[in-house]
């Protein structure tokens, strides 16, 4: 399958001298849903405007829907939407005629039907006549994404679209992108909320100081990376391990009430048994057992902070 979106050794050094990205290549293939993490400043939203034709490239290749961002970028910039982080809506015109217009900009010509079908898919066909200004914050991001799906681009981008917004309203994102997503459309989004990522994503992209260092399936990643921890609430108060113990990853809670094994999700059952089969033949009683998986937020700080 063609990828829509292609980046080969793509770097990016700013006029001050500061490399912002070095070496990335990166394939987004057509109906998935793309997450880009990172810390502030790794480089997301200059890979991001790079590829949207907002920033200059430095050397490397980009293609979007298969056509070269440089030498055919008026093909290219129609295959994209964009939904920037700021939100620019202090507007007087009404919804209908602000995402109009905004398909007017791509040299599209007027087709009030797909308008009307974004409207009534982000859930905005009521407000079509209202003035953008009189609209909640949350309407207005929907706004923005309509504007960005105005003329009919395969490809969306989502930079930050949850930040600063309430956790219903980012319920609601959620769902939209997902509807997007079945619609067709291929969706790259940036995000500080790893939860975001965990909740939608497809695959997901790690960057840091402007390096791609892993890009995965989110299940093969949470899988092959996550960590599960068993904890057993013990009958007895324990002062320190017993030496059979030491030689697994284990640690005695402070309080001395409570044994907890950590073990790689992938390895599971094999130390659990050996565990428990010790546990008995050394008299230890337990009251209860738990287990966790560590988020993608622990496994994404691990990786950050290597
Ligand atoms: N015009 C510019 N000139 C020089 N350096 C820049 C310019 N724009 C961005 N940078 C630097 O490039 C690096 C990457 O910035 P970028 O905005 O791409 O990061 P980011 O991952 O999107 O971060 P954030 O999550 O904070 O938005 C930062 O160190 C930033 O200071």
């Amino acid at each position: 399958m063609q990828p829509d979106i292609s980046v080969k050794h793509l770097n990016k050094i700013y006029e001050d001298g500061f490399q912002a990205l070095k070496n990335v290549s990166l394939e987004i293939y057509p109906g998935e849903i793309f997450a880009l993490l990172g810390p502030n400043g790794a480089g997301k939203t200059t890979l991001i405007s790079i590829i949207c034709g907002i920033v200059n490239k430095g050397d490397g290749e980009v293609t979007a829907a298969g056509y070269d961002i440089v030498r055919q970028y008026r093909k290219a910039r129609e295959a994209i939407g964009l939904v920037p982080q700021e939100l620019n809506t202090d507007s007087f015109e009404t919804v209908w005629d602000a995402v109009s217009f905004s398909r007017g900009l791509f040299g599209k010509p007027p087709k009030p039907a797909h308008i009307e079908k974004v409207l009534k898919d982000l859930s905005l066909w009521d407000k079509r006549n209202n003035r953008i200004m009189s609209l909640s914050g949350g309407m207005k991001r929907r706004v923005m994404i309509a504007k960005a799906l105005s003329h009919e681009p395969r490809i969306l981008f989502l930079d930050e679209p949850t930040a600063g917004v309430d956790v219903e309203l980012r319920r609601d994102m959620w769902e939209m992108v997902r509807k997007l997503r079945e619609n067709g459309t291929t969706i790259i989004l940036t995000t500080h909320y790893i939860e975001e990522a965990e909740e939608m994503a497809d695959r997901i992209g790690v960057i840091r100081q402007g390096e791609i260092i892993l890009v995965e399936d989110k299940d093969r990643l949470m899988s092959k990376l996550g960590k599960k921890e068993l904890r057993l609430q013990l009958q007895h108060k324990m002062d320190k391990l017993p030496g059979e113990l030491t030689l697994e990853p284990i640690e005695l809670s402070e309080d001395g009430y409570e044994l907890i094994y950590t073990f790689d999700s992938q390895q599971q059952q094999a130390g659990v048994a050996r565990l428990l089969r010790t546990l008995g033949e050394l008299d230890i009683e337990y009251r209860d057992l738990r287990t966790r998986e560590s988020s993608l937020e622990e496994i994404f700080v691990g990786l950050v902070h290597e």
